[in-house]
């Protein structure tokens, strides 16, 4: 028996089944919501024709079905719409799927070793430093939206880690580079809105399909350029200082030659896809709790003075950003409340039994961690904002919080990516007192792959004396 059966599922449409229950990124986190509050845990939806039934997906907070999917290792493939991805990332960790994506796995995961990261350390803090400059433009004004300035930090952040390139993209340098990232995410995104744009049978009749060439063309030319001055150079390797993710995979290639230049290419521009705007969310939406929560802020302000004193800018290492006990528990409660990957997707290739019902093969699955981190039963008053959750969050329920998802497809970026939040966070914090607009600047969430906020995210900077 077809096991989807017993999941509910609202009154499809004859063509387009459940599609036009979305009809832009503003829409996707409320009505996915409303969904789960009205149907249930895991609700049935149909992408296309009632009659075909083609493509199925379920749409889940369900704790165990999640705990099902994550810890077990035979849902690994993504669901298709991360297929819009190919055209820059190719066959990079996110996107790809069995031996390939294993063996590919198994050669970065030492790229992201501790003793690796704590090199990066001096690049979160020097870079960060150009920010607290450019965030003086904002102070005294009433309104200062946070993502633009956070979101060129973490892209220069991420080129000179993951490329070694220092791009200065804050100061206003490469801006070829940044308008081809944003314009390749917008377009990725949008495809999945749009029928014509979904299908690539369709989409060249699209000028979208034009323009992502032109910028595709920046993206891959510029990363080429970087590793073929890599390998001329010969500068791999050989007292290298900080190597850079690229560095690293350029050395184990060279001495097990096992990854070619392509797929060098393709894991690097990964890491620049899955590594700044994810952060960026991060930052900014820890920014914009701590402006709603004085109390909260007082004591991470409070964390920094015990671990610096009055100085704001002390030489942070690795260590002391590990110290900084009270910022995690901050971070993780804003990445409850606003995860900045908000839904990820899982397909089946081959026919499951779950808790005794039959899930057949080709079902897409979506995870929507965002409602999951919502969910009374495991966050008790789970709109509030409590850091103090997670001093002794319970080891009995570790799938109820999956920001970085869980199992052996988690975020192999994790550890990076809290050290660089923190990093960013525990410097603003330092410098300036963070505040809420008035009126209060409401954020209208928007899911664009990334959780961003499509009103900005506003507050008001008030330099520390
Ligand atoms: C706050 C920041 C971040 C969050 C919330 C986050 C979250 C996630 C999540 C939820 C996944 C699973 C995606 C899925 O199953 O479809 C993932 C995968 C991944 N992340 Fe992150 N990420 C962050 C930062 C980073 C950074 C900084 C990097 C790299 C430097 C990175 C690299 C990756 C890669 C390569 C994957 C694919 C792993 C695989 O499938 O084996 N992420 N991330």
């Amino acid at each position: 028996k077809n096991g989807l059966d017993k999941f509910p599922e609202p009154d499809p449409h004859p063509i387009l089944g459940h599609v036009s229950l979305v009809t832009s990124t503003r829409e996707v986190i409320d009505v996915s919501m409303q969904l789960i509050k009205n149907y249930g845990k895991t609700v049935k939806l149909r992408i296309g024709p009632t009659f075909f039934s083609i493509r199925t997906a379920l749409l889940t907070v369900d704790y165990h079905l999640i705990e099902f999917i994550l810890s077990g290792n035979k849902i690994l493939k993504k669901t298709e719409n991360y297929q819009f991805w190919k055209h820059w990332l190719g066959q990079g960790l996110v996107i790809s799927d069995g031996d390939y994506w294993k063996k590919h796995r198994k050669i970065l995961t030492p790229a992201f070793h501790f003793e690796i990261l704590k090199e990066f350390v001096p690049v979160f803090e020097s870079v960060g430093d150009v920010l607290i400059e450019n965030l003086a433009k904002c102070e005294g004004t009433p309104s200062c939206d946070l993502d633009p300035f956070v979101t060129l930090c973490t892209l220069d952040i991420i080129c000179e880690t993951a490329m070694g390139t220092k791009m200065n993209l804050q100061s206003g340098k490469n801006s070829d580079y940044v308008r081809s990232v944003k314009e390749t995410c917008r377009i990725a995104v949008e495809r999945v809105l749009s029928p014509l744009r979904f299908f690539d049978s369709t989409f060249w009749l699209c000028r979208d399909f034009y323009r992502q060439k032109k910028e595709l063309k920046v993206l891959h030319d510029f990363t080429h350029n970087v590793i073929n001055s890599k390998k001329n150079n010969k500068s791999i390797d050989k007292n290298i200082k900080r190597p850079a993710f690229l560095d690293l995979l350029l050395k184990f290639s060279e001495d097990e030659n096992i990854l070619s230049t392509e797929e060098i290419r393709e894991e690097v521009d990964t890491f620049m896809f899955a590594g700044h705007d994810t952060t960026a969310s991060g930052i900014c939406f820890t920014l914009y709790c701590l402006a709603d929560h004085p109390e909260v802020q007082k004591q991470v302000l409070q964390e920094q003075q015990d671990l610096f004193g009055e100085e704001k800018n002390p030489v942070i290492t690795y260590s002391e950003l590990q110290n900084m006990k009270y910022l995690e528990y901050v971070i993780k409660e804003s990445c409850r409340l606003y995860p900045p990957v908000a839904k990820i997707g899982r397909y089946t290739t081959e026919d499951t039994e779950f808790d005794g019902c039959l899930i057949p093969r080709y079902t897409n699955i979506m995870l929507f961690i965002y409602g999951l981190h919502r969910d009374p039963d495991y966050f008790p008053e789970p709109e509030k904002f409590k850091p103090e959750r997670f001093e002794n969050f319970d080891p009995s329920i570790p799938y109820a919080y999956i920001p970085f998802s869980a199992g052996s497809r988690n975020c192999i970026g994790q550890r990076f990516a809290m050290l660089e939040m923190k990093s960013i966070i525990s410097k603003i914090v330092r410098h300036y007192e963070i505040k809420p607009t008035s009126p209060r600047h409401e954020v209208e969430l928007s899911f664009e792959g990334v959780l961003k906020s499509a009103n900005g995210i506003k507050v008001v900077l008030k330099k520390r004396p």
